[in-house]
């Protein structure tokens, strides 16, 4: 089991550059299923495990997926008939295997998609993507650990409003939709800046797509849509990692490829507790600044505070001065981290939705586990302003998302070192 390990104490500086962006190349490989005609390639594909696995979800349902790492390439060519299930054994691995419903549907008019389950960020149902297919003319089944939509012909244009704008039903009935017959209009929709670039991917494939990173999208369905180029935005949770990890430290970093507009509201946090923040032509430069003060944050859907930087934020308010408030509005319980930051001597309270903090705290190392994605960043942040040694284990929930951290970390100046437990161990037997 690798584990990452961070001795504290180094300020950050330098350069470092964002990938392409998890939360874009997930769905957009999803609506690669949507061409009966030519081959999808997709550029700036950041290496992550779950690349991987939606991958491997396609090539089950009978795609070519050809996958150039070195050149962050991915081929798709979805051109034969497609195969209607995506299995537990993939969808338990990454939830977002669910985005394949949509674009199955639209294709075959059939969809079998194994039930996601909760994770360790709450419940994260699928009733609104359900009731959006529902509302298409699908009927949808749930049976033996299966969701099943169906549909005779294709599916129907209609009006959908969303009672909470969840990017993955926005996503899923956008992609349903382009292949509709008639007009679909969706409302109280999801605004994030992946659904802008999924949008455009599809209406390259030649969907006819309006309205995407507004509140209402209306979608005019074609007969069919056609593999096209494109090339994935930027991570912005990446991005805004490592703005953490300079202001957190003090340090000086230039964000490569970071959009400003996709961070305003990160920006504006890190601003109001006192970080600089500069725009420059290839990203955002991050200077720290001492005697942070405290916020009050609150989650919400784009373009408010985004809950995947919740907990990297978490860990920079450790730091700051008096008393600051994080209210999490989008997750029902996305607070694991929380105890384990405890475990590093934080002075941290769960009150409901809210964690208060009051600082700054005097971190110290302490072994700690990743319990999801981001709470796995937010500890290695942690540990770079910890006394002595931080060790952080359960990675594959980092290696989700984050393309080779501790490396870029360590580019930067900081002292994180990365170990594979089992060569650990038969090193020492072998000596
Ligand atoms: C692969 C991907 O893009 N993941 C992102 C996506 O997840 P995901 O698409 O799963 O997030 P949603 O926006 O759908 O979920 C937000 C909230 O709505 C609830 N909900 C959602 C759908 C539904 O049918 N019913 C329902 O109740 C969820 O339980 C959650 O409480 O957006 C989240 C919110 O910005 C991010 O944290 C994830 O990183
Ligand atoms: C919660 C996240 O992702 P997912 O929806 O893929 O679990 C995340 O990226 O922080």
């Amino acid at each position: 089991m690798d584990k990452i390990i961070v001795r504290g104490g180094n300020a950050l500086h330098g350069t470092v550059k964002v990938e392409g962006a998890k939360n874009a190349v997930l769905p957009i490989l999803a609506a690669a299923l949507l061409a009966s005609k030519g081959k999808s390639t997709l550029l700036d594909v950041p290496a992550l495990s779950d690349v991987n696995t939606i991958n491997e979800v396609l090539r089950h349902l009978n795609t070519e997926v050809t996958y150039s790492v070195e050149e962050n390439k991915v081929v798709i060519d979805a051109q034969d008939q497609l195969e209607i299930e995506a299995p537990f054994e993939y969808v338990r691995k990454m939830r977002a295997s669910v985005q394949v419903m949509g674009p199955l549907l639209a294709r075959n008019g059939h969809a079998r998609v194994a039930l996601p389950g909760g994770c360790a960020i709450g419940s994260r149902p699928i009733d609104l993507h359900l009731k959006g297919f529902e509302a298409m003319g699908a009927s949808v089944t749930v049976g033996n650990g299966f969701i099943e939509a169906k549909v005779d012909g294709r599916l129907k244009g209609a009006k959908i409003y969303l009672d909470f704008p969840s990017v993955g039903a926005t996503e899923n009935i956008m992609a349903a939709a382009t292949l509709a017959e008639g007009t679909t209009i969706l409302e109280n929709c999801a605004k994030e800046p992946e659904i802008v670039d999924m949008a455009n991917y599809m209406n390259k494939m030649g969907a006819r797509i309006k309205g995407a990173g507004t509140d209402t999208i209306r979608i005019e369905g074609v007969e069919h849509l056609s593999g096209a180029t494109h090339n994935i935005i930027p991570d912005r949770i990446e991005a805004g990692t490592f703005m953490i990890a300079a202001a957190i430290t003090n340090g000086n970093v230039l964000i490569e490829n970071a959009v400003p507009e996709h961070l305003a509201s990160v920006t504006a946090k890190l601003k109001e507790m006192g970080v600089t923040v500069e725009e420059e032509n290839d990203g955002l430069r991050v200077i720290g600044q001492p005697n942070l003060r405290s916020v009050d944050i609150k989650t919400m859907p784009h373009p408010g505070f985004p809950t995947d930087m919740q907990s990297q934020m978490m860990a920079l308010m450790l730091r700051a001065q008096g008393t600051g408030v994080i209210t999490e509005t989008v997750f029902e319980n996305r607070f694991m981290h929380v105890e384990e930051f405890r475990r590093m001597n934080a002075n941290v309270k769960i009150e409901g939705r809210s964690v208060i903090m009051k600082g700054p705290s005097n971190l110290q190392g302490a072994e700690v586990a990743a319990t999801d994605l981001r709470a796995g960043a937010a500890l290695i942040l942690a540990g770079l302003v910890s006394e002595g040694y931080t060790q952080v284990t359960e990675l594959k929930h980092l290696d989700r998302g984050y393309v080779d951290f501790h490396k870029k970390l360590v580019s930067l100046g900081a002292d994180v070192e990365r170990i594979n437990e089992e060569v650990r161990e038969e090193a020492t037997v072998q000596a």
